[in-house]
């Protein structure tokens, strides 16, 4: 049987129209996990008589906001080492809090990371950590979109570095197109500063062997950068395309450090960009060039990073942190209009991790969606709704989501997962870490 929402009186977000209208108001129909109509009203070969009707009136409608980059079940560590430089943060800090973790810590983590996003309006999610199973579980039970992937760290003997590998390639093998093909798999070494050439060129040819993409963080700091020069005499962007990472589909986290050279390799070889201000800001890493890399036609997304650098997962703050800080950067209030920190935060993050039908609202794409409230003083009056979305919304504004048709969260609500029980079991796996 057919499953039908019908939306009416609603406002909705246009990314891709010609006339560079942003928003329309209106109808939509989903029919199960699609998209059948939108326009100015209900044509009359919609069957009404079983659907669940939705009245849109106080409600902006946008597509689901598309987190290209995390470490979800580093919410377990949100707080615990901040206002440090990326290096002896990790090092010092998370690393050997991260060795302690067992699945179940990433199980309650992740699922905690899990409901903040989902409140929050992002309905994809990328991944990368270990104890994936764990991760992929919760995109199972919780009805998010996840593309996922086990990191590897190859600062370890050989033998160590291949067991990492074959994990690798066994959880991208047993979730890719579960969880009625919400969850898809990428190979990801960590970074060219964690992983020897070799290992990294053993990714390049799981990968090969397995059509998958890439994903790794790339050129997040001024020191990965020339400690790079310093130990293989290139800098990072040479030494990845030297041991062939983008002759795969890739993409790469941060890209901070970036020359004009590099920016059109990037772009030679379609690699797209998780670009994540907030974290980039808070480890001081630096500002991506990230009106150049669009100029240049490279696809930025916007990413949150762990929750133990940022420390929340909120997409809106990314778009709006994209959209402020490059104007203050470059001196031009024009650099990333509100629009097109939007199509940062949905379609191009589709367009990062190869997703054909997600991140626009428009008839034959997944109706992957949120739903905001905009009867808030925050939002008056109704000018511009896209502009209101980057300059002035935040996760909380978010009421309704639903993802492939189905709804995850009803009034501010979660329904698929039990948040007072996750954030209590999240509470207690600190408190045993810290005694481990
Ligand atoms: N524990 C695995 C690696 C997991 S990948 C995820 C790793 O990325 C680390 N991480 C989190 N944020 C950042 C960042 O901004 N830059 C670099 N690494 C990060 C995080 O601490 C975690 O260790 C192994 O030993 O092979
Ligand atoms: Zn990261």
């Amino acid at each position: 049987m057919t499953k039908r929402i019908i939306i009416e009186n609603g406002a909705f977000a246009v990314l891709n129209a010609q006339s560079g209208q942003t928003s329309i108001k209106g109808t939509m129909v989903i029919e199960n996990d699609r998209i059948v109509h939108l326009g100015d009203s209900l044509p009359a070969q919609f069957d009404t008589s079983d659907a669940e009707r939705i009245n849109g009136k106080g409600l902006f409608f946008l597509p689901g906001l598309i987190n290209t980059h995390g470490h979800a079940a580093m919410s377990l560590l949100r707080g615990y080492g901040d206002d440090m430089v990326l290096q002896s943060w990790l090092q010092e800090k998370m690393w050997p809090m991260e060795a302690k973790f067992t699945s179940q810590d990433v199980y309650w983590g992740t699922a905690l990371s899990v409901v903040e996003m989902l409140k929050g309006g992002t309905t994809t999610f990328v991944d990368m950590y270990d104890h994936m199973d764990e991760v992929a579980k919760v995109c199972e039970q919780s009805g998010i979109r996840g593309c996922l992937m086990r990191g590897a760290i190859g600062l370890c003997p050989e033998d160590v570095q291949d067991a990492k590998l074959k994990e690798a390639v066994q959880f991208a093998k047993d979730w890719n197109g579960k969880a009625n093909g919400r969850i898809t798999t990428v190979l990801a070494p960590h970074a060219p500063y964690t992983c020897p050439p070799a290992f990294i060129e053993k990714f390049v040819q799981a990968a090969h062997d397995m059509d998958l993409p890439l994903h790794t963080h790339m050129s997040e700091t001024k020191a990965e950068v020339e400690q790079n020069v310093k130990d293989y005499g290139l800098r990072p962007v040479a030494h990845l395309e030297k041991l062939g990472f983008f002759s795969r589909p890739s993409f790469i986290a941060h890209g901070v450090h970036l020359t004009d050279e590099e920016i059109a390799t990037l772009a030679h070889y379609h690699v797209a960009v998780s670009h994540n201000p907030g974290s980039n800001l808070k480890l001081a890493s630096g500002v991506a060039r990230v009106p150049e890399l669009l100029r240049a036609g490279v696809v930025v997304s916007l990413g949150t990073d762990g929750p133990a650098s940022n420390n929340n997962l909120d997409m809106f703050e990314e778009m709006r942190l994209a959209a402020l800080i490059h104007k203050g950067v470059s001196g031009d209030p024009t650099a990333i209009p509100a629009a097109e920190a939007l199509r940062m935060g949905t379609v191009y993050g589709a367009k990062t991790i190869s997703l054909p039908d997600v991140g626009l609202l428009e008839v034959g794409m997944k109706a992957d969606m949120v739903a905001v409230d905009i009867d808030q003083a925050h939002f008056i009056p109704h000018t511009d709704l896209v502009s209101h979305m980057i300059y002035s919304a935040s996760a909380k504004d978010v009421k309704h989501v639903w993802i492939d048709g189905e709804q995850v969260v009803k009034n501010g609500e979660c329904l698929t997962l039990d948040e007072e029980r996750i954030r209590h079991e999240t509470q207690q796996c600190f408190e045993q870490l810290l005694q481990r």
